[in-house]
């Protein structure tokens, strides 16, 4: 856990939950410091920024949510950006709603020199990722968003991602980044494999109820939905306005590939295999992930032990937030922000629970935890660059 002390500030969006942490009186001074020591006010890299930040895959979602968050980071300048189709591009034109003072205004290349950077951001699509990290100099700290160096076992990559992995003594290096759950091994890696975004709304809730033996490890059913900037920026026919809008879409039904990860992250939990039920859906929003879980409690416990439990597991933590009994967790309350809100409800069926978890899928659900990840592994505080509350509505 970083240094950061928060106090608790009291919302009030319409539904009765007041549990959201929020900037410490502590918090805001150590920044303060910080920010002292950056000359560069509008992010350019100067020779007083701690790091400097490559981002690879500048032009797409996360990559653009990457640069907001570095706009606000005091320790980050940003010395490169990457394209493919948009190489040659200043980003004022990739994104006009980033070209403000806090961005310097870069030309997004196709092949980058890194001798002058510290860090990356891999924002690109997985399979393209390995073929450019193994590539990449050894002095590089990488946070990688996309799935390649996620699964542990190269021939469940092979079996989910339908080619064999082309760079495995990397991926026997990487770390997996749930940074409440791994922090300590993230802090000492050189390449972070962040979280899935279905992953991450997933195993915050469950894995601790898992490592608690509260709830079994058969009949997990995982109910999950995103919205659209989950698959990316590139055009595709299933992702036109008339096909998204005003319609639920299942997808990966029986089989989508973020099964194996989230099956990976419970059984490391549990000590032995875990097989869940899992079904996505694509919802008519631009961002925002709601997983509601279904569980089997164990022999004898209650919906209000495992409440108990995920409170105690999250105690300490900024951006994992068990809600009061009885608040539901809402999309709308952690959009643009690196939380994660849960909450445990009691099944009518006696013996299970319904566990609701919302996320942005951009940035708790991707670049906002690989910032966190990079800050860990930098030695700054985890929190820095990442102090946004909800957009509401
Ligand atoms: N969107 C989300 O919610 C989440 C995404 N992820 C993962 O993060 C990664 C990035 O996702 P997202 O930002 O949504 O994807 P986008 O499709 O929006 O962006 C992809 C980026 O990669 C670049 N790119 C594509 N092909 C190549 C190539 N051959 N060589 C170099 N650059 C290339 C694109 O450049 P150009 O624009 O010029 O073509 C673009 O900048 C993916 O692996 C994704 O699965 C993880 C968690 C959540
Ligand atoms: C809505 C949508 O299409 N979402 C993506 C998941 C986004 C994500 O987390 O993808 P990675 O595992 O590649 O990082 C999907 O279902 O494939």
């Amino acid at each position: 856990m970083s240094a950061v002390s928060s106090s608790s500030l009291c919302f009030y969006t319409g539904h009765s939950w007041n549990s959201l942490k929020e900037f410490g009186r502590g918090r805001k001074q150590q920044d303060k410091k910080l920010l002292v020591k950056c000359s560069s006010k509008n992010g350019n890299p100067s020779s007083q920024n701690a790091a400097r930040v490559g981002v690879l895959g500048a032009s797409g979602y996360t990559g653009s949510e990457v640069l907001r968050l570095l706009a606000n980071h005091p320790q980050f300048g940003i010395a490169l950006m990457t394209a493919d189709r948009k190489a040659g591009q200043p980003i004022s034109s990739v994104f006009p709603h980033l070209s403000t003072r806090d961005l310097p205004d870069l030309i997004a290349v196709k092949d980058a020199d890194f001798s002058d950077v510290d860090a990356v951001f891999c924002c690109l699509p997985h399979g393209t990722t390995q073929e450019i990290i193994i590539g990449l100099p050894n002095h590089l700290k990488i946070v990688d968003l996309s799935a390649d160096f996620r699964l542990k076992d190269l021939s469940e990559y092979e079996e989910w991602y339908g080619q064999p992995h082309r760079a495995p003594d990397l991926q026997k290096e990487a770390v997996y980044g749930l940074t409440e759950v791994l922090r300590q091994e993230i802090k000492n890696a050189r390449l972070v494999a962040n979280p899935g975004c279905y992953p991450t709304s997933v195993q915050l809730p469950v894995v601790p109820l898992i490592k608690a033996g509260l709830v079994e490890i058969k009949n997990i059913i995982i109910d999950a939905k995103s919205g659209v900037s989950g698959a990316g920026r590139s055009a595709k026919e299933n992702l036109l306005f008339t096909e998204v809008t005003e319609g639920l879409n299942s997808y990966g039904v029986t089989r989508h590939r973020h099964v194996p990860e989230i099956e990976q992250g419970l059984a490391d939990a549990a000590g032995s295999k875990v097989t869940v039920s899992f079904t996505p859906h694509l919802i008519p929003m631009s961002r925002g992930m709601q997983s509601t879980i279904y569980v089997e409690m164990a022999q004898g416990v209650r919906t209000e032990d495992l409440h108990r439990q995920l409170k105690l597991s999250y105690q300490e933590e900024e951006y994992v937030v068990v809600l009061e009994n009885g608040a539901i967790p809402r999309t709308h309350s952690v959009k643009g922000t690196n939380y994660c809100l849960i909450n445990v409800f009691p099944d009518r069926i006696p013996g299970r629970a319904i566990i609701i978890s919302v996320i942005d899928n951009l940035v708790k659900g991707a670049s906002g935890q690989a910032l966190q990840n990079l800050n860990l592994i930098m030695g700054f505080p985890e929190n820095l660059g990442l102090h946004y509350l909800p957009l509401f509505p």
